[in-house]
């Protein structure tokens, strides 16, 4: 079940702007995991291609990035922290976090960085229809994936203690 694994590898996604990567810098200092923050790997090993002028943002190289990422999953102990989630290998993870943020408070913390017009009324709509959850449940079975609200500052810290909970329960099932 586990694929020879020691440790989980987890994927936290969601829209821009929904809190990944501050969920991810704290579950990585408190569990000691990989933080593998998807578009810098992408960034550093040259697999964004040409621009998009319609989202504002380079075409992924898919193909490349799951090359690269291939050897970093195999041992587990991985925190995989991207906006999208249907692209990468179904057995890669044990445990899928769908991280969701109310509406009004994404579209301040998305304007907060300089996001606007269609680009950011896209990322709302993308959290209004729930987007990324659908990705998530189209891609890995019902019982891998977990929902996460991140609104407040007092979230962060409970959304780390139940990740950090849901690694223990893993360990004491697959080891
Ligand atoms: N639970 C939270 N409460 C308040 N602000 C948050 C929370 N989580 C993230 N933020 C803030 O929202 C912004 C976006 O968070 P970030 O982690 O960069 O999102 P993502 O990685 O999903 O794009 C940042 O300014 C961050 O400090």
């Amino acid at each position: 079940m586990n694929s020879g694994r020691t440790l989980p590898n987890v994927l936290v996604t969601g829209t821009p702007g929904v809190g990944k990567s501050t969920l991810c810098r704290n579950l990585a200092d408190r569990t000691k995991f990989a933080w593998r923050d998807v578009s810098n790997i992408a960034q550093e090993h040259n697999c964004l291609d040409e621009y998009d002028p319609e989202y504002q943002c380079p075409f992924l190289n898919e193909d490349k990035l799951l090359d690269i990422m291939e050897g970093m999953m195999a041992k587990g102990g991985n925190i995989v922290d991207y906006h999208s989630c249907d692209f990468f290998p179904e057995r890669w993870f044990d445990g899928v976090f769908v991280i969701r943020c109310n509406n009004t408070t994404l579209y301040d913390r998305l304007a907060a960085r300089g996001y606007t017009g269609k680009k950011l009324e896209d990322n709302i709509q993308c959290e209004i229809f729930a987007t990324i959850l659908d990705e998530a449940q189209s891609s890995y079975k019902p019982v891998i994936i977990h929902e996460l609200q991140n609104d407040t500052e007092e979230q962060i810290q409970k959304n780390v203690d139940t990740i950090v909970a849901w690694i223990e329960r893993w360990k004491e099932e697959n080891i």
